[in-house]
């Protein structure tokens, strides 16, 4: 059986990083695009070059021209602009929408039966733009952030307890963004809530919320530290999680943004919920309970997304 191809729309920090990733795991034959010609390129060579020493088949290819992404059974869409200190992903809309529209057409005139996997931010809104602009499926395209954010909560959460990041499970919901909602009463240590976890004195209701707070702001942290771009190592991680479990159809249940139509009283939006994510792509809408103060919470997070959108369709009628 031909393995499968992953087209990695956008070669640049994440972009790289993907491919690196995709490679060494075996999951399918890369095809790195990017306007800028040679980077894709350099870097297929560069992450080919490293096949003998870890010992991996896999193909990379770079590429400049779209009809090279054609047939491809993934996409991931990190074409755009980082922020820099100082910035809020908010800021980078105007740019990024622009860029969605020419991947959009890219995916919609090559790849079409692909799983699209956007990045670029505000992710929310280019979810829903990426999705508008190729009209693939809404069950097949989804945003990357939910992953990232309660992967940075669990890092924060095993320092705490002090204990290993695979007993740490944990939920960051609503839109990535200053307004998201880490979970505690959905995330756990070995199967313990975090509330109960603060009962039994194990931590503290103050140490709890600052973690909840670095989570939040756990994108600005780490460009306020690199000043030049944004994180790539942990977010091409989680788009691999997602990608993986869609080529191998592992049914899990993992935070994207996804079109929600119905489930949390939503009326067919793009935000970060609970998913399942197998070979039919987005399969399922895990619809959790909250309570009023969670509620309160995703609402917000909700009109959020929906100014941005709502930015979106000023910028570009063909979208409203
Ligand atoms: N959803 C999330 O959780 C996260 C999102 N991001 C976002 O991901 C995006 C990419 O980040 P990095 O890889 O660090 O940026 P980067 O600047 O290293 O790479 C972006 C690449 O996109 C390319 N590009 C620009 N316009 C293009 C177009 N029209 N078609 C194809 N390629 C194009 C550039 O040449 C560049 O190589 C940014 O918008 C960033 O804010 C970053 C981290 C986490
Ligand atoms: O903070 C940024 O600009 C990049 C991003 O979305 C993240 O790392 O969560």
């Amino acid at each position: 059986m031909a393995r499968p191809k992953i087209a990695l729309i956008g070669a640049g920090q994440i972009g790289g990083t993907l491919a690196h990733l995709a490679a060494i795991k075996e999951l399918g034959d890369v095809v790195l695009f990017d306007i800028a010609e040679g980077t894709p390129q350099g870097k297929a060579l560069d992450i080919a070059q490293s096949g003998p020493v870890e010992g991996f088949d896999a193909n990379l290819k770079g590429a400049n021209d779209y009809s090279d992404i054609a047939g491809a059974d993934v996409c991931i869409v990190t074409a755009g602009v980082p922020r820099k200190p100082g910035m809020s992903r908010d800021d980078l809309l105007g740019i990024n929408l622009k860029v969605m529209k020419s991947v959009g057409e890219g995916i919609k005139a090559n790849a079409p039966d692909a799983f699209v996997i956007c990045i670029t931010n505000p992710l929310d809104a280019m979810v829903w733009a990426l999705q508008q602009f190729s009209g693939l499926p809404a069950n097949k395209v989804v945003g990357m952030a939910g992953v990232l954010d309660s992967a940075r909560f669990r890092h924060f959460l095993s320092l705490e307890f002090n204990v290993s990041m695979r007993d740490v499970t944990a939920f960051v919901l609503g839109g990535h963004g200053d307004t998201m909602v880490p979970l505690t009463r959905y995330s756990t240590v070995a199967g313990i809530p975090l509330p109960d976890l603060v009962e039994m004195g194990w931590t503290t209701q103050d140490k709890l919320d600052a973690i909840v707070q670095r989570t939040r702001d756990g994108g600005a942290e780490i460009v306020g530290l690199l000043k030049t771009g944004s994180a790539f190592y942990a977010p091409a991680a989680s788009a691999i999680e997602m990608a993986e479990a869609y080529l191998k159809d592992q049914k899990r249940l993992l935070p994207c943004a996804a079109h929600v139509d119905g489930a949390f009283g939503l009326n067919g939006m793009y935000v970060g919920v609970p998913t399942i994510i197998g070979a039919g792509g987005i399969e399922r809408i895990v619809d959790i309970k909250l309570n009023a103060d969670e509620q309160a919470m995703f609402d917000k997070s909700v009109d959020a997304v929906k100014g941005l959108v709502a930015a979106c369709k000023g910028i570009d009628p063909s979208l409203a």
